[in-house]
């Protein structure tokens, strides 16, 4: 432990987080206990004694009472619980909105820290005075979050001049932070452990598994330094993009606890009165940040996973191209989500299956992303999804709403026998992919209400459609050449075989070996061809519905190889 730090954990402030540690914890148990009482009581002991009836009239209600419930807890307590709280509110759209309603705007409400505090752990963090390192820091905080909040201030001129940086935003942590942490992370694995024995839950989701994840992104959180890294990593992904910008880091000035940016405070993504003022279509807005989030997750594989309206400003260009008038600025790299080749494989085949409306393509994509446990008979969710894509394929959900309610309530009720019967588990990873995008079509609808995600997905899945054609006409092409390559030669060696032995080079003493050598290299030469304008002529016509320039040309070139054939036949003959 540093001196700097140890001067820290010393002060009374964080003697009292570890006083209150047993307390915390007990009542985040005590909340969760309770709750799953009751709802064991009214899910599964009502319904199996013949009164599921009472289940279903008071869900609604007793969902509101929770989400209430747990709204106090979590301001109460801060910390994790607010993240917990962020996590449900972020329209996940299998959750009922009475609770995500009720949850929403959580965040907002944490109270700062007052500056006293602040400028001690940044003054242990950094080794000295913030006078000493910064030229000014503001003492109201531009905003306070559950781990840490933020305040304006400037570098000074030495740094400014290194960095090319005057405004920056000083994050510095909630102090004592990582033990609360630590505490909600114990209660959370417990309950955790609880969930595990209730097998509703336990078919579906792998509770400890889901709660490490959590965990796993809660401590890189709450280490700035890591932060840094993601906010690098993501600039670098993007680079030469110019849909996209991302703040600068002062490594300088920044630790595990502090963390020195770029100020790029520029509109809010959802301030759509001030995107108008600046003359920024907010319904041209929603296409592109749906883009930029489907690029982390489908090609880049790096998504920022908390794209909620405050961490996403549009910066207008100050000298705007009509291509790129304005920006889309990202912020807090704390939360980010990898997607493996593997799995990114399988919703790139999902999205692509989702745009062209095919049903079964849909169905086995779920199953590669593992959404669906391995075996499980898909026979009737296939019939549900190509009857869901020839009824309603192409409509936004503000189209969704003109749907005749009761053509509507029907199918819901026929889908959801089936989604209820089929094993759908929730794998490892996808807590954040679900949660990116639901914040994504969160933040487009807002900006536009008509908005239609499928207006999105269909010209992405197109691109993407595209590239994995490119790639197979690259493979397609490279294969045709080997064959080619490998055809053209072999005639070139009996070619020159018989040369040799026509100059007398080479003396063959057989003359019937001198004839029948000369016979199987036209034999050979006339088959190479046939097989060559084969392979080109079906090359030709499987690339010509995705490049027809290159398809064509594949076509008029397998006819080549059979005049060469012929040219050079008459030659010998
Ligand atoms: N580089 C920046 N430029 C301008 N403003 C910033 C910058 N970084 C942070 N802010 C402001 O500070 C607020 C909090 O920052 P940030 O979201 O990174 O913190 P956080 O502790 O991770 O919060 P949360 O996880 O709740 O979103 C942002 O909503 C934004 O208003």
């Amino acid at each position: 432990m540093t001196q700097a730090e140890s001067v820290w954990r010393d002060r009374p402030v964080s003697l009292a987080v570890a006083g209150d540690a047993r307390a915390r914890y007990r009542r985040i148990l005590r909340f969760a206990a309770w709750n799953l009482a009751v709802t064991w009581w009214y899910e599964l002991f009502l319904p199996r004694i013949g009164l599921a009836g009472i289940a279903e009239r008071t869900r609604a209600r007793r969902m509101k009472r929770f989400a209430q419930r747990f709204r106090v807890l979590a301001l109460d307590l801060g910390g994790l619980m607010i993240k917990v709280g962020q996590f449900l509110s972020s329209r996940l759209d299998v959750l009922p909105p009475e609770l995500t309603a009720e949850l929403e705007g959580l965040q907002d409400e944490v109270p700062p820290v007052p500056f006293p505090a602040i400028r001690a752990l940044a003054e242990a963090e950094l080794g000295a005075p913030l006078r000493m390192v910064f030229a000014s820091v503001m003492e109201a905080p531009v905003a306070a979050a559950s781990l840490g909040q933020a305040h304006r201030a400037q570098l000074l001129p030495d740094d400014a001049s290194e960095t090319g940086l005057q405004d920056v935003v000083l994050k510095v942590q909630r102090p004592g932070i990582g033990a609360i942490v630590d505490v909600d992370l114990a209660a959370l694995r417990k309950v955790g452990r609880w969930l595990s024995h209730v097998r509703l839950v336990s078919d579906r989701v792998d509770m400890p598994a889901l709660v490490e994840e959590f965990a796993l992104t809660s401590l890189e959180e709450i280490d700035y330094l890591h932060e840094a890294a993601n906010a690098e990593r993501f600039a670098s992904d993007f680079a030469g993009d110019e849909r996209v910008a991302v703040p600068r880091v002062v490594w300088e000035r920044s630790t595990r606890r502090v963390l020195t940016l770029e100020d790029v405070t520029a509109i809010k993504i959802t301030d759509t009165k001030a995107l108008l003022a600046a003359g920024i279509d907010p319904a041209l807005v929603a296409p592109v940040f749906a883009s930029v989030m489907f690029d982390q997750l489908f090609t880049n594989g790096f998504f920022h996973a908390d794209p909620h309206p405050g961490n996403i400003f549009v910066t207008p260009v100050a000298d705007p191209s009509p291509d790129v008038p304005w920006k889309l600025t990202f912020i807090d790299f704390g939360m980010m989500g990898e997607v493996g080749p593997g799995t990114r494989s399988g919703l790139r085949k999902l999205l692509i299956a989702a745009a062209s409306r095919d049903g079964k393509g849909l169905v086995a994509a779920i199953s590669e992303v593992g959404v669906l446990v391995p075996n499980a008979d898909t026979a009737e969710l296939e019939r549900a999804m190509t009857h869901l894509f020839a009824r309603f394929g192409g409509m936004g959900f503000a189209e969704l709403r003109d749907v005749d309610p009761r053509e509507f309530r029907d199918f819901a009720v026929e889908f959801s026998d089936v989604v209820r019967s089929l094993p759908f588990q929730l794998p490892e990873n996808f807590l954040l992919i679900i949660r990116a995008m639901s914040l994504t079509s969160g933040v487009c609808s807002s900006l536009d209400e008509r908005f239609n995600l499928w207006d999105s997905i269909e010209p992405y899945a197109a691109q993407l459609l595209r590239e994995e054609r490119g790639n197979l006409v690259q493979d397609l092409a490279r294969e045709v050449f080997d064959v080619a390559g490998a055809a053209l030669r072999l005639p070139k060696r009996l070619d020159g075989l018989v040369t040799r032995i026509e100059d007398g080079s080479l003396s063959v003493a057989n003359p019937r070996l001198e004839r029948q050598l000369a016979r199987l290299d036209r034999t050979v030469r006339r088959l190479m061809a046939v097989l060559l304008f084969g392979i080109l002529l079906i090359a030709g016509a499987t690339v010509r519905s995705a490049d027809p320039v290159f398809g064509n040309v594949l076509m008029i070139a397998s006819v080549v190889p059979l005049l060469l054939a012929l040219f050079s036949s008459r030659r010998h003959s």
